[in-house]
């Protein structure tokens, strides 16, 4: 099969898919109210489990499972417990390898874990609990993992930033400087489209879709202002950030 060519285009076009993913999943998590005893360690006491909550034992076992099967072979993906995780026992695919080594240090999954949980889930759900705790926990996996994916996919648009002007790149690298890094990479134009962009898909999304193809209630299933709000303080600058931590090796 041909593989992917790797510009800045395609890149990019991969960000906007991913952007449909993470709607998705923001809106099926949404069915649910917060949950809290999904997050709170005074609710799991599994025989053999020692960490702090039903999501963490969801994720862990899930990872558990996703590795064995090759999951974390892949430069795309990233686990959140990836400390002792068992080695894949599937036929390994010859990935594309496009990323500089270094590329393996970087993951970014506590600060991902903190802000999904303490900060944005408060912002779109309702509050209170309805017992689907395991089925909450097994939503928010996908929005992580979602979230997780488009934030380090910063280190493919990186490298292909990095090879389209490296003459550009290497004297802030070797100069050690985030700043100047962060502003070659930056494109506000294009994050103004982004935003705008993630709005109007949890807009067309979200909507109830009736024969009439009107949103009749005019209520959307996840908010679109905390849709932009979550790429414009998280999203982006969280994929920025892997991007500047990805060049800062990209000469080692
Ligand atoms: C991802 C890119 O780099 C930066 C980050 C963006 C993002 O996370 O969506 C958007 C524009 C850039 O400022 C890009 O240029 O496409």
């Amino acid at each position: 099969m041909k593989k992917a060519e790797f510009t800045l285009d395609s890149v990019r076009d991969s960000l906007i898919r991913q952007e449909d993913t993470i709607v998705f999943c923001l809106i099926e998590r949404a069915k649910y109210p917060l949950n809290s005893p999904a997050y709170n360690q005074s609710y799991v006491s599994i025989p053999g489990f020692s960490g702090s909550s039903l999501v963490e034992y969801i994720v862990k076992q899930t990872e558990t499972l996703q590795a064995t099967a090759g999951r974390y072979e892949n430069p795309e993906e990233h686990a959140f417990f990836p400390d002792n995780l068992p080695r894949s026992l599937v036929p390994s695919y010859n990935y594309s390898q496009v990323l500089h080594t270094a590329a393996n240090s970087i993951n970014i999954n506590k600060m991902i874990w903190d802000m999904y949980c303490n900060q944005l889930l408060p912002l779109f759900v309702a509050e209170g609990e309805d017992g689907n705790y395991a089925s909450t926990a097994a939503s928010d996996i996908d929005c992580l993992q979602a979230l997780s994916r488009r934030i380090h996919y910063g280190k493919f648009v990186a490298e292909v930033k990095f090879r389209d002007a490296p003459r550009d790149y290497e004297p802030a690298i070797r100069a050690k400087d985030k700043d100047a890094l962060m502003k070659l990479l930056t494109f506000e134009k294009v994050e103004e489209t982004v935003r705008r962009r993630v709005e109007k898909k949890a807009m067309v999304f979200g909507q109830e879709v009736n024969l009439d193809n009107v949103n009749s209630k005019g209520k959307y299933k996840v908010d679109p202002s905390v849709v932009s709000r979550l790429y414009v303080e998280w999203v982006m600058p969280l994929t920025k950030l892997v991007q500047v931590e990805y060049l800062l090796r990209r000469l080692d």
